[in-house]
């Protein structure tokens, strides 16, 4: 197939970009780069541009003869989303109507989203499936579940098929580590870990060691990027006029703060100071995927199931670029 991949030079999107062009297909990144990285698309296949430039957006469709679109282009600050909500709503509901509407204006029916755990909100139960109310608590949460909504009404009345993928932490690096993770600023656990392990920070802060949970600490399912990356091409494969896939991706195993912490400092060998903060608001205890639909529905099996060797992973990356893609 021939794939447009927004937010196809960020994270997740250049994983996914590269794992579908070793699978065959055609690929195309599409990115503003306010966030992504030049060097992580492949030469020659980055079209940079903004999900609000509809008439660049359906000129990309038309030029490459677009089948069916990955889209993980949007803001993805938790916190940032409850000080500045217009900002989200713009780009990550706004942006993508802007793309759907080109997809339909050019008659390409096919689409795998990006998702989040975080338009369950605080979860009624753990393992979290995919019948629980989404409650989000946060404008980032609720951005994801407006095109959730209008993905399934579109799919209704357009034929369309398309996948919802619920992802719960992506984390971890190709590899080859010559992909992963470059936020600036950088909020998530492990790349913030692994950063003291280099000498760039002083220390880890734990938010909360008194939580509900076995140790105190707030409990994730880390689900390593390369995973995710399957996951979509499985779905997309899949995907028909009229298919609808509402899935969580995750491994079903939680892991907590401290574990994560205690596996980059084996990994490492550094010690990592750690620094124990009160909890960080709008984190939920525990958020852990019920994955057995994922597998059901897209035959789909993580191969990542423990924090060792997705930390590893995440380790070869760091090593190897200490600043990252240096852009
Ligand atoms: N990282 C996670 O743990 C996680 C968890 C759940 C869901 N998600 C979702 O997965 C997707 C990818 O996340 P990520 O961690 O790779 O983020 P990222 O910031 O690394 O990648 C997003 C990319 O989209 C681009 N982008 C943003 N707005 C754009 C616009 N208007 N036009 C064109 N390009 C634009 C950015 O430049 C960036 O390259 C996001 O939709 C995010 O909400 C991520
Ligand atoms: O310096 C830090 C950073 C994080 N944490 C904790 O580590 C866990 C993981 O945090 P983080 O890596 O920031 O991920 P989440 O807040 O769980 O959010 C991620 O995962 C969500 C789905 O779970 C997505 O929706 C978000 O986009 C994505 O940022 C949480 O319990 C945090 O409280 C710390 O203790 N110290």
């Amino acid at each position: 197939m021939n794939v447009l991949v927004s937010g196809g030079a960020g994270y997740v999107g250049s994983h996914a970009a590269r794992m579908l062009a070793n699978a065959g297909h055609e690929v195309w990144a599409y990115d503003n780069l306010v966030f992504g990285h030049r060097g992580a698309v492949a030469p020659g296949r980055l079209i940079e541009g903004d999900l609000l430039d509809r008439p660049k957006l359906e000129a990309a469709l038309k030029a490459h003869k677009i089948d069916a679109v990955m889209h993980f282009a949007a803001f993805a600050y938790v916190g940032e989303s409850v000080t500045d909500p217009g900002k989200y709503y713009h780009n990550n509901v706004v942006g993508t109507l802007s793309l759907m509407d080109a997809m339909r204006a050019v008659g390409v029916r096919r689409i795998v989203f990006s998702s989040t755990c975080a338009t369950y909100g605080e979860p009624e139960s753990v393992p979290i499936r995919e019948s629980q109310a989404q409650n989000p608590i946060n404008p980032y949460g609720y951005t994801k579940l407006v095109i959730e909504r209008a993905l399934a009404d579109y799919a209704k009345a357009y034929k369309w098929g398309y996948a919802a993928l619920r992802y719960f932490n992506a984390s971890g690096a190709s590899a080859d580590g010559d992909l992963g993770e470059d936020h600036d600023p950088e909020t998530h656990l492990i790349p913030l870990v692994l950063q003291v392990a280099l000498g760039q920070r002083e220390h880890i802060t734990i938010f909360g060691d008194k939580l509900p949970t076995p140790d105190g600490t707030c409990i994730r399912d880390y689900i390593h990027v390369d995973d995710l990356a399957s996951a979509h091409i499985s779905a997309l494969e899949r995907l028909e006029p009229g298919t609808e896939f509402k899935c969580n991706l995750g491994t079903g195993q939680g892991t907590s703060v401290k574990e994560v912490v205690d596996a980059c400092r084996r990994i490492t060998g550094h010690a990592i100071p750690a620094v124990i903060a009160g909890p960080r608001a709008g984190d939920p205890p525990a958020l852990v995927a019920d994955a057995s639909l994922a597998r059901r529905e897209l035959g789909w099996t993580p191969r990542f199931t423990s924090i060792a060797p997705i930390v590893e992973s995440a380790w070869r990356w760091h090593q190897k670029h200490p600043n990252g893609y240096g852009d």
